[in-house]
């Protein structure tokens, strides 16, 4: 494959990492990142090392994205160890007023744009994606989202994605993502597919510090928040959810978008697809084994599962990151051949 040029818009927990996991990919070239701060690219490449080493435990994950910082955003306090906020800490980035323009504007020299934004508000992503249209961008636009409702929502844009030769891989992360695509291939084995169970653990081996956007928004799926309530929370009160619970939080019927992929890449109904899992804030050790088990009939009239799991070694990091990165790359070989439009990690595998 030709050298694939990409930007990260967001380095936060997920972004940061996308950048480190990059250098281990054939062929990629990280030449833009951003955060609500400012933007650093070069088109030499990025030197990450030193981006990653500035911005270490100087994260921005204020709870805002393009709506402005709010009280608990500014109660949190980004962990900070200099003058610099975020990105801008590297000497490769300045300081801007809309960083995400600031890509856009070069978006004739980016093959691809990985999304590894906040999900606070639910048409963030969308919203981005469109102002990426109106800028002229034709590439790849990829992103890690978590919640069903967001597919729908690009799924609307469709058309001008197509129009505008932009080739749009959604919930391209962990789960969804490569559970989803797992399940996708699992499921190849069955002509009927009657159920879909994702069962994930997640121990923070980055730690809490790096992860508060992550863990802010998996506090949204417990049955009394939502991401407006969540949202709000302030720092101390998260901390407080996170020790009431022992720093083990158990979650179930999540709103996660491996339904809707499953669904969309006809592989069974999203009804049929169930997703929980075990975050364990302070341990790197996940709670429980990573599992996807896919149920179904096979043509000759037998019933089975088919089960795929992860290794308890594999951090988050490292199963969102690699296989977003991988989308990433396969994202970039449709955009190539002509093809445009809106695709889940589950059309990226073999189909029915
Ligand atoms: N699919 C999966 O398996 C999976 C797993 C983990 C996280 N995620 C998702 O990844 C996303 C990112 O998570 P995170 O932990 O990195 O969050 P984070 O809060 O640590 O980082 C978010 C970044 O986005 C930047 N940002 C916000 N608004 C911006 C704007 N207007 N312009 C430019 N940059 C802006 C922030 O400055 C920050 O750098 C979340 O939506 C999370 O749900 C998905």
């Amino acid at each position: 494959m030709d050298d694939v040029t990409f930007a990260v818009l967001g380095t936060g927990g997920i972004g940061r990492r996308a950048l480190e996991v990059s250098q281990y990919k054939d062929a990629l070239t990280p030449v833009a990142a951003c955060d609500r701060h400012g933007t650093a690219i070069d088109f030499d490449g990025l030197d990450v090392d030193e981006l990653l080493e500035a911005t270490e435990g100087n994260i921005d994950n204020e709870v805002a994205t393009d709506g402005g910082a709010d009280a608990a955003a500014v109660e949190s306090g980004v962990k900070q160890h200099g003058e610099d906020l975020g990105v801008v800490a590297s000497e490769q980035a300045r300081p801007s007023e809309d960083p995400i323009q600031d890509v856009i504007d070069h978006g004739d020299e980016i093959d691809a744009v990985l999304l590894a934004l906040p999900n606070y508000e639910h048409d963030f992503i969308p919203r981005t994606a469109e102002r990426f249209i109106e800028g002229g961008y034709s590439g790849v636009m990829i992103d890690v989202l978590k919640r069903s409702r967001v597919i729908d929502m690009l799924d609307d844009r469709r058309e001008a994605f197509e129009d505008a030769g932009i080739t749009f891989i959604c919930g391209a992360g962990a789960t969804p993502g490569l559970l989803t695509g797992a399940a996708a291939l699992a499921a190849q084995s069955f002509v009927e597919v009657t159920d879909v169970n994702i069962h994930w653990g997640v121990g923070l081996k980055s730690g809490y510090e790096d992860n508060r956007g992550t863990v802010r928004e998996d506090i949204a799926h417990l049955p009394e928040y939502d991401i407006e309530t969540a949202r709000e929370l302030s720092e101390a009160e998260i901390e407080e959810i996170i020790d009431d619970h022992d720093g083990v939080i158990e979650f179930e019927d999540m709103e996660h978008a491996d339904d809707v992929l499953l669904e969309r890449a006809g592989i069974c109904d999203a009804g049929d697809v169930t997703v929980g899992g075990i975050l364990d804030v302070y341990n790197d050790e996940k709670p429980t084994t990573t599992t996807v088990r896919v149920t179904g009939r096979t043509f000759d009239g037998e019933t089975a599962t088919n089960t795929f799991q992860l290794g308890d070694e594999t951090s988050m990091e490292a199963n969102v990151n690699g296989p977003a990165l991988g989308y990433l790359k396969a994202g970039v070989r449709r955009n190539r051949a002509g093809e445009y439009g809106v695709f889940g990690p589950a059309e990226l595998m073999p189909g029915f």
